[in-house]
C-alpha cells in the first residue's frame, strides 16, 4: 500500500469526526471555528454552515467563554483540559450541562495552529439526578436513610391534626425544615409559620416576644406590640430549644397550652389563640425531665406526637445527595459552575462524623465554593477535619478510587458507629444480616483484631 493511501482523506476525516457522539470542533489562532462535527450540530443547534468562519464564543454562548476560555488556557498553557463541565446555550436559547474536553492542534513543524474541543451533552444526566434528588426528597427534606422515609411517610397525617409536636434532634439535623414541612402539608398552610428560638433570650424578653404588650406596659412601651402568638394566629408556632426555657416560663407555657389563651404583658383580658405548636430541643427532653430540669407535666403537654431526627452519622448514605443538593443550591445563588466533588473529596466528606450534622455539611460545602474557583470541588478545599491530615498533603490510592472501594468505607463507616456490631449495622443499613455478612466478604472487610470474618 502506497503511503498516501495510509492516510485519511479530509472527506473520510470528516466522516470520522460525524460519526463520534461527542461534539468536537476545532479553531485557529483566532478562535474562528475550522470544523464542526454532526454530534456538535446536534448538541448545539447550530448548523457546520452558521458555525464554520465564526469565533466559537458566539456558537456556545458559554459563561466561560468571557471569564476564562479553556481553548485559550490551553494553547496558553499548553495543558489540555480534561471533562470541565460549563453550561452552554443552544440555539433554542436553552442553558445545557456540557462537559469539555481540550487539545492543542500543531503542524508539522510543531507549531502551534488552533486547538481542538470536544464537549458531551450532560442534560440526561442532569434530569436523571434531579429526578433521583426529587424521589429522594419530601417538601424541602432530603433523604434516602429508611428512618427519614418512616418520618416522610406520617408527617402528612401528623400535618393534618392539630396535636403539638415534639421534634428532637441534635442541632442541624432539619428540625426547623420539618417543622416548615408539617406546616406546609397542612390546612394551615396559607397562615403563618413563625419560628422563635426559645433559647436565645432571657425570660422577660421571651415573654414579650411570645405574648407581646400593652402601650404603658412598662415605660418605652408607647404603642401595643403584638407577640408570636398572635402573629401566628391560624398558623403555626415553631418554639425551638423548647428544652431551654427557665421553670417561671415553663408554668406559663403549660397555662397558655393548656388554657389555649394567653395574656400580653400589661393587659388586663386573656386572649384566646389559634396557634398550632411545634417544639424543637437539641437535648433529651425526658432527660431533662429525670434531672428535674423541665416540668414533667408540661413534657406530656408538649410530647403528643414526638419525631426523632437520626444525625447525619447515622445516615451517611445520604451525603452524596446532600453534597449534590447543596451544589445546586450554591450554584444558583452565586452564579457559578462548580461541577462537582471529585472521587477524593467525596471519600472524605463520607468519612467525616459532622457533629454539627447538616448545617455543617452545607457550611463545609459553601466554603469549598469559596476557594474552587472553577471545576470540581477536591479534598484541598475542605477544612482540615474533614480529611484527618493537611490539605497539601496527597493520598495516591485514592486518585483511583473505585465504586468498590467507596463502598468499602461506607461501609466500615457505619461499622465503626456501630461499634463492629453487625446485627447493628445491617438494621441501620437496612439489609439483612446475612447480606451484610456476604457484602464485607466480598469487600474483604474485618473487624479489627480479627483476620477473617466468621459466617
Ligand atoms: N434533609 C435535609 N435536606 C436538605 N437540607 C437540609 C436537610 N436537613 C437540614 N437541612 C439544611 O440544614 C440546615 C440546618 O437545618 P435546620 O435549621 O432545620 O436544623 P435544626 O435541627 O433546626 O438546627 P438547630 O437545632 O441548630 O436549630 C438548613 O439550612 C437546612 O435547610
Amino acid at each position: 500500500m502506497s503511503e498516501h493511501s495510509e492516510k485519511a482523506s479530509p472527506r473520510e476525516r470528516d466522516i470520522i469526526l460525524d460519526s463520534i457522539a461527542d461534539g468536537v470542533f476545532s479553531v485557529n489562532d483566532q478562535w474562528r471555528i475550522t470544523s464542526f462535527n454532526r454530534a456538535a450540530e446536534k448538541i448545539t443547534g447550530v448548523s457546520y454552515e452558521d458555525a464554520i468562519g465564526q469565533r466559537c464564543k458566539d456558537v456556545l454562548k458559554a459563561e466561560i467563554c468571557d471569564r476564562g476560555c479553556l481553548l485559550k488556557k490551553t494553547m496558553q498553557t499548553e495543558k489540555p483540559v480534561v471533562n470541565r463541565t460549563v453550561y452552554i446555550v443552544n440555539a433554542e436559547g436553552r442553558r445545557l450541562p456540557i462537559s469539555i474536553s481540550t487539545a492543542l492542534l500543531r503542524d508539522e513543524t510543531d507549531q502551534i495552529i488552533g486547538a481542538v474541543e470536544t464537549f458531551r451533552d450532560l442534560s440526561l444526566e442532569e434530569q436523571l439526578r434531579k429526578k433521583i434528588e426529587k424521589r429522594y426528597s419530601f417538601e424541602d427534606i432530603i433523604s434516602r436513610n429508611h428512618r427519614m422515609h418512616e418520618l416522610f411517610s406520617i408527617l402528612p397525617d401528623m400535618a393534618n391534626s392539630t396535636s403539638t409536636v415534639l421534634i428532637e434532634g441534635e442541632s442541624g439535623t432539619g428540625k426547623e425544615l420539618v417543622a416548615r414541612a408539617i406546616h406546609n402539608l397542612s390546612p394551615r398552610k396559607s397562615k403563618p409559620f413563625i419560628a422563635v428560638n426559645c433559647g436565645a433570650l432571657p425570660d422577660t424578653l421571651l415573654e414579650s416576644e411570645l405574648f407581646g404588650y400593652k402601650a404603658g406596659a412598662f415605660t418605652d412601651a408607647r404603642k401595643d406590640k403584638p407577640g408570636r402568638f398572635k402573629l401566628a394566629e391560624k398558623g403555626t408556632l415553631f418554639l425551638d430549644e423548647i428544652g431551654d426555657i427557665s421553670p417561671a416560663m415553663q408554668v406559663r407555657l403549660l397555662r397558655v397550652l393548656q388554657e389555649k389563651t394567653y395574656e400580653p404583658l400589661g393587659a388586663v383580658e386573656s386572649i384566646r389563640h389559634d396557634v398550632r405548636i411545634i417544639a424543637a430541643t437539641n437535648r433529651k427532653l425526658l432527660d431533662l425531665v429525670k434531672e428535674g430540669k423541665f416540668r414533667e407535666d408540661l413534657y406530656y403537654r408538649i410530647n403528643i406526637v414526638r419525631l426523632e431526627l437520626p444525625p447525619l452519622r447515622e445516615r451517611m448514605e445520604d451525603v452524596p445527595l446532600l453534597v449534590d443538593h447543596f451544589l445546586e443550591h450554591f450554584n444558583v445563588l452565586q452564579g457559578r459552575e462548580i461541577s462537582g466533588v471529585t472521587d477524593q473529596a467525596l471519600a472524605c466528606l463520607m468519612t467525616y462524623s459532622y457533629p454539627g450534622n447538616i448545617r455543617e455539611l452545607e457550611n463545609i460545602i459553601e466554603r469549598a465554593f469559596i476557594l474552587c474557583k472553577s471545576g470540581m470541588i477536591d479534598r484541598t478545599h475542605l477544612p482540615e477535619p474533614v480529611c484527618g491530615i493537611s490539605g497539601t498533603e496527597e493520598i495516591p490510592a485514592w486518585d483511583a478510587m473505585s465504586f468498590r472501594d467507596m463502598e468499602a468505607i461506607f461501609l466500615t463507616n457505619v461499622l465503626r458507629r456501630n461499634s463492629w456490631n453487625k446485627s447493628r449495622t445491617a438494621k441501620e443499613l437496612g439489609i439483612h444480616k446475612s447480606t451484610l455478612f456476604r457484602k464485607l466478604k466480598a469487600l474483604g472487610i474485618c473487624s479489627p483484631g480479627r483476620v477473617q470474618e466468621k459466617d
